[in-house]
């Protein structure tokens, strides 16, 4: 079976031959559907640029991006508008929901745009919203909501398209850490209970202990990964901490 993403040596430099920047060196991984995925490493360690390039906001120097088998690198004008709106999820760090929408309208707004029937939408966004605990909400405006709630919102609008791949970059950033442990929570149902396939970037342990396999970034290359396989959370945070103990001076810069 084809891996659900493939990042063949991915390349993406910024600036020119007097100053340049190897943000992503060369960096080749699959990804399998059902995955969920966290990729650390100090800051400027090329950690965005990489998700980046495969949300296909950022044009690679060179390599491939497969979604599903597609060739993202090479999509254009319509064809990437499509891709965007129909296999991609997007959870950010600041939620950019609509202040001028209710929750409804917010997770609603992707179907709309699918051109979706609204008896269709009203089903799906009401099933989205029992199932990341915010039917009480679906009213509310994002002023209204709290931190947790609004987080939960984008994640039901990231997931209410059914998309092939959510990408997260550092989703816990701006929550506190009851907040975060639910945000985590959530994503990890959305992983284990709904089959979505997760790519998240961070810089926090705690948060990557939540995924089933951490890959390590530095100075733009992938330098280790860990797997998590039976145990339990904690053991799971306790060699992600061991990784970043042998990435010695960096330490500060990553948890
Ligand atoms: N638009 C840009 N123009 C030039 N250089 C850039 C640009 N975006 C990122 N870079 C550089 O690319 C490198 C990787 O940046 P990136 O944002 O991917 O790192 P990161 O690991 O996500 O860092 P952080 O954890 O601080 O967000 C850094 O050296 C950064 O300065």
């Amino acid at each position: 079976m084809k891996p659900l993403l493939e990042v063949q040596n991915l390349i993406k430099y910024y600036g020119n031959k007097s100053s340049l920047t190897k943000a992503v060196n060369d960096i080749s991984f699959t990804v399998e559907k059902g995955e969920f995925t966290a990729v650390m490493g100090a800051s400027g360690s090329g950690k965005t640029t990489l998700l980046n390039c495969i949300s296909t906001i950022d044009r690679v120097t060179g390599g491939h991006i497969f979604v599903n088998g597609q060739e993202v690198t090479k999509l254009k004008g319509h064809s990437l508008t499509k891709f965007r709106c129909r296999q991609l999820g997007f959870v950010f760090q600041d939620f950019q929901l609509l202040d001028t929408l209710n929750a409804f309208d917010n997770i609603a707004l992707a179907l709309q745009i699918q051109n979706q029937k609204p008896d269709v939408i009203r089903k799906k966004v009401m099933e989205m919203g029992e199932q990341l605990n915010i039917t009480d909400v679906l009213q509310k405006y994002p002023y209204e909501m709290s931190g947790g709630q609004k987080q939960r919102c984008a994640c039901a609008r990231a997931m209410v398209t059914e998309p092939s791949l959510i990408l997260a970059d550092e989703p816990t950033g701006a929550l506190d850490s009851q907040n975060a442990g639910m945000l985590l929570g959530s994503l990890q149902y959305m992983n284990t209970d709904l089959d979505a396939t997760i790519f998240m970037v961070t810089h926090d342990a705690f948060s990557a202990s939540y995924t089933r396999r951490v890959l390590f970034m530095k100075d733009g290359k992938l330098f280790h990964e860990l797997r998590r396989g039976q145990e339990g959370r904690k053991e799971f945070f306790d060699r992600i901490m061991h990784v970043i103990s042998l990435l010695g001076g960096d330490l500060n810069h990553v948890v």
